[in-house]
């Protein structure tokens, strides 16, 4: 270790401490005295860490300097104390050295003697053993990192499988198709210079997805990876994100891309959606949605032809998965694994009912402000859908499907091991389904990490034949905020995001004295131009903070640098290690916590929050120490423990170092890979028959996407009675506390499924047709606008009394037709007929019927000769999925028989089958009394539909 610089820091900060240098008991043994003293720390620092030269340089240097003179004398007979020390120290060092080289040769003289006498008993392979015995475990192995084996193993999987082109064909059709389409919605994605921690938007998870689409794309057997995600042209943000298309240059590109096909590789495609120039955080991307799935749509159907033309002998090559990352990007892959019938997986990277939790425990929020906020309520309900859609569910952590999928209604860990079960029996699940939900850590590039000498033996720096390189810019940019630039630095590196509870490290840091004596603090919290120009919640993290440092004047004692490059990240962590500090996490709740690997790929110990990921992290690195990110003593003394006890700190470097190749990209991607190839095998199978009836797949099915995303925006409308509801800036909440927009979303959601999941079922080889193919009903095509009503109600003048005035309001669209109406009742549609007759409506009113309380799906036709309705029995193989009906019939059955009423000894069946009433997919009761099953909620007067 070199420069003294590092010394007169350390001087430096024994002087601002408190001097008892010259107590008489102080010794070298510091350590043993029991009770941790800074001043002691930096003495040792110096001593053991620093050449005799070097000290003797920075006395001299010292002894020149004469202002202000009582600090510079005392700073002059320290240096001259402890250089003094150190070649007592050195000169005791080299006579001991020199006593155990002698005795060292003695006694190898004394072996050599006796195996000569002896060598003449071995044979030849005998002798052989005792050399490899001794090789294996002397020298040459150590110092080198595990990591170095990670990248090398997966080189060479990479190149076992390079050289098998006919193995990687086959593969690709295990896998019935060589694409793959991760989607992760804001939009602030790039390949290279990520902007993480630029806003709470650009977290981990725009690392991980560009990762893992990186390292996929260099996977043998996967032809192309694209991550989708917004195009955002604005003047807000860098160019580079309004760009189309991105290609992924995979880590080892020299191996990669001479096997390269035209269209092959990994890519980022930006599909534009939302607001032309505008960048929108993730919180209101909601509305937009549909809009990217059609996008995306177009895309995927686009691609698949072209993969068609380049590898599939001109047929199309579809996705082997559509995955989610993240709640947003979850609801799009719903809809996008419906319409195109390929498996579904999903990624939270982090969970809304755990977000909502950890808000409402900390008080601040109400639950509608954290609504408003957050729209949290929205992001719930598209996890649940994804749960719903998903085959398999990927988390980072056992702790993210125990803790945290558990508390969603799709999610039951118990149930989810029972319906596997049945499902491996072949028995019914009563149309209850679960996804896989699947454990695999994410990884992390390796290559950018430059191993230190002496890596694993607990020295950080190089020595004097290898004298460092210059220091990364980035460190003076930290040390400037320092008195004492080289104290240990505790280092905190996240989005200034509340739930990241910097705050409470700031507090810990400020209220223990010998901590502050002994380190600096670094906080890394994104990049800032100025306070006023960040989000409100990352600004009043910062203001906080800053309050925090001038309530505890920590002035000289914490950086908190404006701006930072993602390239300077490890340098970052870097610094930390060199200074032999400590990396923290005291989030309240981390999902996974990338920064932890980062930090010990780094050699840097770790403190960490107890809630969530590090605890797993932690069980597999065994690298530091797990707190309770609410006890700020908790925080301090865990911090002041690594710091001051280099044992321990030397111990969970090595451990972390050891041990993290088991994060590793290449091994996530096997393990992922083998996950989506026992999926069963699914891709479009559209048909349509306006071709004369010869089934031909068609080239899309974005024009139904089309009329549901306009349903659901008019739905909006219709519902809110205020056109500002379809921009979707109405999130308000109903008496249940659920976001409304969510709910009516979800209730077009329901009926889009039957459109897209139908499409789903014809992987079956069924022939679809609805009916806008084939002419029948072009009306729903036509429409710029469609309104949905659903206004059951005790009288049917108080529907038609609703009909009315919705048409009423909308009188000149309707007639333009424009705007076209959906009926959505319990009623089976002969009593629809009824109802229209007597109301004097017509079935041409409407474009479409949800009846039998969503069982059924009539149209509306034109020609006379075709009848008023035509079903779309199509809906029905919607319903047919994971349906699981019967089940339910006969549970139902029973249930209605145990309803009695008990008067005077006779027993009354209160609820019984409607016979009449009832179809394959809606089950009908009659109740006699409704009064008296109050336990029920009963809605159509008397009748229970299920
Ligand atoms: O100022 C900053 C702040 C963060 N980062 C980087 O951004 C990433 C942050 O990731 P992480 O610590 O995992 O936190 P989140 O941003 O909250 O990421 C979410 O998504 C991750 C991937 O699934 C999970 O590990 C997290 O638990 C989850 O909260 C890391 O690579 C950091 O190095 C920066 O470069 N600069
Ligand atoms: O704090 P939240 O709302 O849970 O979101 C965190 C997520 O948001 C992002 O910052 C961006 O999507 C991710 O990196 C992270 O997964």
């Amino acid at each position: 270790m070199a420069g003294n610089d590092w010394i007169n820091s350390y001087l430096e900060a024994i002087l601002d401490v408190g001097p008892n240098l010259d107590d008489a008991k102080s010794s070298l043994l510091l350590r043993e005295r029991g009770r941790f003293s800074p001043t002691r720390y930096f003495v040792e620092e110096v001593i053991t860490g620093f050449d005799e030269t070097d000290l003797h340089r920075s006395w001299v240097k010292a002894q020149a300097t004469r202002s202000p003179q009582e600090r510079n004398t005392r700073l002059e007979n320290m240096c001259w104390r402890i250089w003094n020390l150190a070649r007592q120290k050195k000169q005791l060092e080299s006579q001991l050295a020199q006593r155990k080289a002698k005795r060292r040769l003695e006694r190898e003289r004394g072996r050599r003697e006796a195996t000569a006498d002896m060598s003449e008993d071995l044979s030849e392979g005998e002798k052989g053993d005792i050399v490899s015995d001794v090789s294996a475990h002397g020298e040459t192995h150590k110092g080198r990192l595990p990591r170095i084996n990670s990248v090398d193993a997966m080189e060479t999987w990479a190149s076992q499988q390079k050289g098998k082109k006919l193995y990687i064909v086959l593969i690709r059709h295990e896998l019935n198709s060589s694409g793959l389409f991760p989607c992760s919605l804001h939009g602030l994605i790039r390949g290279e210079n990520m902007e993480l921690g630029r806003d709470s938007d650009t977290g981990g998870q725009v690392k991980y997805v560009v990762e893992l689409a990186r390292a996929l794309g260099s996977m043998p057997g996967v032809y192309r990876v694209d991550l989708l995600t917004r195009q955002v042209a604005s003047p807000d943000v860098d160019w580079s994100y309004g760009e189309p298309t991105e290609m992924l240059t995979p880590r080892n590109s020299e191996d990669f891309m001479d096997e390269m096909g035209e269209s092959s590789g990994a890519y980022i495609v930006r599909i534009p959606f939302g607001p032309k120039d505008k960048y929108i955080p993730k919180e209101l991307l909601w509305p937009h949605i549909p809009e990217f799935v059609d996008g995306a749509l177009s895309h995927i159907i686009q691609m698949s032809h072209v993969l068609g033309e380049q590898i599939g002998s001109g047929k199309p090559v579809w996705p082997v998965a559509i995955h989610g990352h993240y709640a947003d990007a979850g609801d799009s892959a719903a809809l996008l694994s419906g319409a195109l019938n390929v498996p579904m997986l999903f990624t939270g990277h982090s969970l809304g009912r755990d977000k909502l939790e950890q808000l409402l425990k900390q008080g601040r929020l109400s639950k509608d402000e954290i609504n408003n906020t957050y729209k949290i309520m929205r992001r719930i309900e598209a996890e649940e859908l994804s749960l719903d859609a998903s085959e398999i569910v990927i988390t980072s952590t056992r702790q993210e499907i125990d803790e945290q999928w558990r508390l969603y209604d799709g999610f039951d860990p118990v149930l989810e091991r029972k319906l596997r079960a049945r499902i491996r029996r072949n028995v019914s699940c009563y149309g209850r389904f679960m996804p896989r939900m699947v454990i695999i850590p994410p990884g992390m590039e390796f290559h950018h990490i430059v191993p230190q000498d002496g890596d694993m033996d607990g020295e950080v720096e190089g020595n004097e034949e290898h004298p460092s390189s210059p220091d990364p810019p980035i460190w003076s940019e930290i040390m400037r905020f320092f008195s004492n630039p080289r104290k240990p630095m505790i280092l905190a590196l996240a989005r200034p995001d509340p739930k990241k509870n910097i705050t409470t490290l700031v507090k810990a840091f400020g209220e223990c004295r010998p901590l502050r004596e002994l380190a600096n603090l670094t906080l890394i919290m994104g990049n800032r131009d100025g306070i006023d120009e960040m989000s409100s919640t990352s600004a009043s993290v910062l203001l906080s903070v800053l309050k925090l440092i001038d309530k505890y004047d920590l002035y000289g004692q914490v950086a908190y640098p404006k701006h930072h490059k993602q390239f300077e990240v490890p340098d970052i962590y870097r610094l930390a290690a060199k200074t032999k500090g400590v990396f923290i996490n005291p989030a309240f709740i981390e999902p996974f916590g990338l920064t932890l690997i980062e930090a010990a790929a780094h050699g840097l110990p770790i403190v960490a929050t107890k809630n969530g990921g590090p605890v797993d992290i932690h069980r597999v690195l065994d690298n530091g120490l797990l707190v309770d990110p609410h006890d700020q003593q908790s925080i301090a003394g865990a911090l002041l423990k690594l710091v001051a006890d280099k044992h321990l700190w030397a111990r969970c470097r090595q451990n972390g170092l050891k041990n993290i190749h088991l994060f590793s990209w290449p091994e996530h991607c096997k393990t992922y890979l083998s996950r989506i190839a026992s999926c069963k095998t699914r891709h479009p199978q559209w048909q349509r028959s306006d071709d004369g009836g010869e089934s031909s797949e068609t080239d899309s099915p974005s024009d139904s996407l089309r009329d549901i995303h306009d349903i659901s925006l008019n739905l909006k409308f219709s519902m809110d009675g205020d056109r500002s509801g379809a921009s979707g800036n109405d999130n308000s909440l109903d008496s249940e506390g659920n976001d409304r927009n969510s709910k009516l979303e979800n209730a077009v959601l329901s009926w889009s499924k039957g459109v897209l999941k139908d499409q789903r079922k014809a992987g079956s080889g069924d022939r679809i047709d609805h009916g806008s193919s084939t002419g029948k009903f072009p009306a729903l095509r036509r429409r710029k606008h469609i309104f949905v009503i659903a206004v059951d109600s005790d009288s049917n003048e108080d529907l038609l009394d609703a009909i009315r005035k919705v048409f009423e309001a909308v009188e000149k669209e309707r007639i333009e037709g424009s705007i076209g109406f959906i009926l959505s009742t319990y009623m089976t549609i002969s009593e629809i007929q009824s109802f229209l007759v007597s109301g004097g409506l017509n079935a041409n009113d409407f474009d479409a019927f949800i009846c039998n309380s969503g069982s059924d799906l009539f149209y509306s036709t034109i020609n006379p000769e075709d009848g008023p309705f035509v079903i779309d029995f199509y809906y029905h193989s919607h319903i047919e999925y994971r349906w699981g009906g019967e089940g339910l019939r006969k549970t139902l059955v029973r249930w209605a028989g145990s309803v009695t009423d008990k008067m005077e000894g006779n027993e009354e069946h209160i609820v019984t089958v409607a016979e009449h009433l009832s179809t394959n997919y809606c089950y009908t009761f009659e109740v006699k009394n409704a009064g008296r099953v109050s336990f029920l909620s009963l809605r159509m007067n008397s009748t229970l539909h299920f």
